[in-house]
């Protein structure tokens, strides 16, 4: 499965200028070779403009979908289309979009952990759905936003469900790089999955971005890793033969015992 990701800085409020920008980078990265998946950031239309948010969504709203259909039957090819700012009943959700090659949305997932380091809770309503595996090309995957990578549930319970791939799109911060780097690896090596991850860099509002967009295998290698201040476009072809070799390497799923985890 050939995926690209592409580690993009974002200009803050502008969904025009943004798609203008993702445009010209599927048309070059399809041009440069094939391609099954292409991997966004999260929040990638607007990035953090949280208190303005609501007006730049109102204005924007219904725009993004049908330019991401356009994009996926043009060139053919699967999108993990980051997430984007969308407003329901008035609510603001973080929601990431996924879109089969045929233009059709095979799922959404609204992020459902709220930051509390950037008050998201003033401007956005947390996910009510919890998460769950998606097919694109008949393998399953699945997707996680940013501060999810801090809740081992959600991998496991893609992991549980059959993902063979999670994707993690971001605007993680530089100030905990450390964390995004070794969060990715535990939870590759704990849910023997791939881990495809696409963060922005630049800064917005005095926070840096951390970058270092990677993928890393279900043995959790860091196969690629992006810098942590350049635009970038990681590219990998993964064998997802892999992830059943490793799952019986170190048969973790068999040794679980679920009736004694404490757990909610
Ligand atoms: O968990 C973190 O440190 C960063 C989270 C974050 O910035 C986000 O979810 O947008």
């Amino acid at each position: 499965m050939k995926i690209a990701s592409y580690q993009m800085d974002l200009t803050p409020g502008n969904p025009i200028e943004n798609r203008r920008r993702v445009q010209e980078w599927v048309e070059t990265v399809c041009r440069d070779g094939e391609v099954d998946v292409l991997v966004l950031p999260e929040m990638w239309t607007t990035a953090y403009t949280l208190p303005t948010l609501r007006e730049i969504v109102k204005a924007d709203q219904g725009t993004t979908e049908p330019f991401l259909q356009n994009l996926a039957k043009t060139f053919n090819v699967n999108l993990v289309a980051g997430s984007i700012a969308v407003e329901e009943e008035g609510s603001i959700y973080n929601r990431s979009i996924i879109m089969n090659r045929e233009g059709k949305i095979v799922h959404t997932y609204d992020k459902m952990h709220l930051v509390p380091m950037l008050d998201e809770h003033i401007y956005l309503e947390g996910g009510k759905s919890s998460v769950r595996v998606f097919e694109l090309d008949g393998k399953k995957m699945g997707v996680i936003i940013c501060y999810d990578l801090r809740f081992p549930e959600l991998v496991r319970t893609l992991a549980l469900e059959g993902a063979e791939v999670v994707f993690v799109v971001a605007e993680w911060p530089e100030a905990r790089a450390s964390h995004w780097e070794v969060l990715q690896q535990a939870r590759a090596i704990e849910d023997q999955v791939y881990i495809v991850s696409c963060n922005r860099v630049g800064a917005y509002n005095g926070v840096q971005f951390a970058g270092r967009s990677m993928v890393i295998n279900p043995w959790g290698d860091i196969l690629v890793k992006a810098s942590s201040t350049e635009e970038e476009t990681i590219r990998v072809d993964l064998d997802l033969n892999e992830v059943q070799r490793i799952r019986k390497e170190v048969p973790v799923f068999s040794s679980r015992v679920p009736k004694l985890y404490k757990l909610d």
